[in-house]
């Protein structure tokens, strides 16, 4: 059987995505998913997407989430990103969208050519003394650290995404420097594709809120330069915890192809 998939990045963060609003794929392809985002041995990514059908009458599309390793996992902010872009090419939207991923519905709109999508309310983020950690829709662990750009994101990153208390389930995990008043630089080593990626979407999210919580910046409106590129984050800080966020950045179609299995 022969498939249609298209290639996008957001700020370096790379997706295999296929239309499956045919239902032609199951989500238990984890070996073919896997192989598809191997660089080596197939396509490479860091992560896969099927746009589906709605579930209800008020979405316009469902978004299911893979990570390069095959397995469905929790949200992912740049995918969803690509995937709005993606359903605004296939003519699903126009500029708006509104969708259910795993961690619920999200609105989004592309403007001026970057995506704006809304990311689930933040209520809790647990402080310790080295590190926060929250679930901006995926699990993030943050943590400052100086001189980022010589620093082993791949070693520590899969020390701690293993180690306690994390273990298999795991966590994705940031490391932070502030560059000034409300802009930070952030690499993050990311479980499921279990490397550093050029840029992870809910742990940029997971940073400006980190930032903002810690008084490292008292701004709702956060630059946060990736790897692969920079992203802002909007929010409004409540009496009860974060609302409004929105993820804010590019998301460019880069190939076409097909593939048989
Ligand atoms: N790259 C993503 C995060 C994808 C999910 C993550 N690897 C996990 O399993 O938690 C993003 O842009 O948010």
């Amino acid at each position: 059987m022969t498939l249609t998939f298209y290639k996008y990045q957001g700020t370096g963060n790379d997706f295999v995505i296929i239309d499956n609003r045919e239902s032609i794929l199951s989500k238990n392809n984890t070996k073919l998913f896997a192989r598809l985002c191997d660089r080596k041995f197939g396509i490479g990514a860091d992560g896969l997407m099927l746009l589906e059908l709605p579930q209800n009458n008020e979405d316009d599309f469902t978004m299911v989430y893979f990570n390069a390793d095959g397995n469905e996992s929790s949200m992912c902010g740049n995918g969803g990103r690509c995937l709005v872009a993606f359903a605004a090419f296939l003519g699903v939207i126009r500029d708006r969208a509104t969708f259910t991923a795993i961690d619920g519905k999200h609105h989004a709109e592309i403007k001026n050519g970057l995506v704006y999508l809304q990311m689930q309310d933040v209520l809790e983020i647990e402080k310790y003394d080295d590190h926060l950690f929250l679930d901006t829709g995926s699990p993030h662990h943050v943590t400052m650290v100086d001189g980022l750009s010589e620093y082993d994101v791949e070693n520590v990153g899969r020390r701690i995404r293993n180690g306690a208390p994390y273990f298999e389930a795991g966590s994705n995990v940031n490391f932070v420097e502030k560059r000034n008043g409300s802009s930070f630089a952030v690499r993050t080593y990311e479980r499921g594709v279990e490397d550093e990626t050029l840029s992870c979407g809910t742990g940029v999210t997971a940073v400006a809120l980190s930032m903002h919580a810690t008084k490292l910046t008292d701004k709702e409106a956060v630059s946060v330069q990736t790897q692969g590129g920079e992203l802002k984050v909007t929010f409004k800080k409540t009496e009860n915890g974060y609302e409004d966020i929105f993820l804010i950045g590019p998301a460019e179609q880069v190939f076409k192809g097909e593939f048989s299995w």
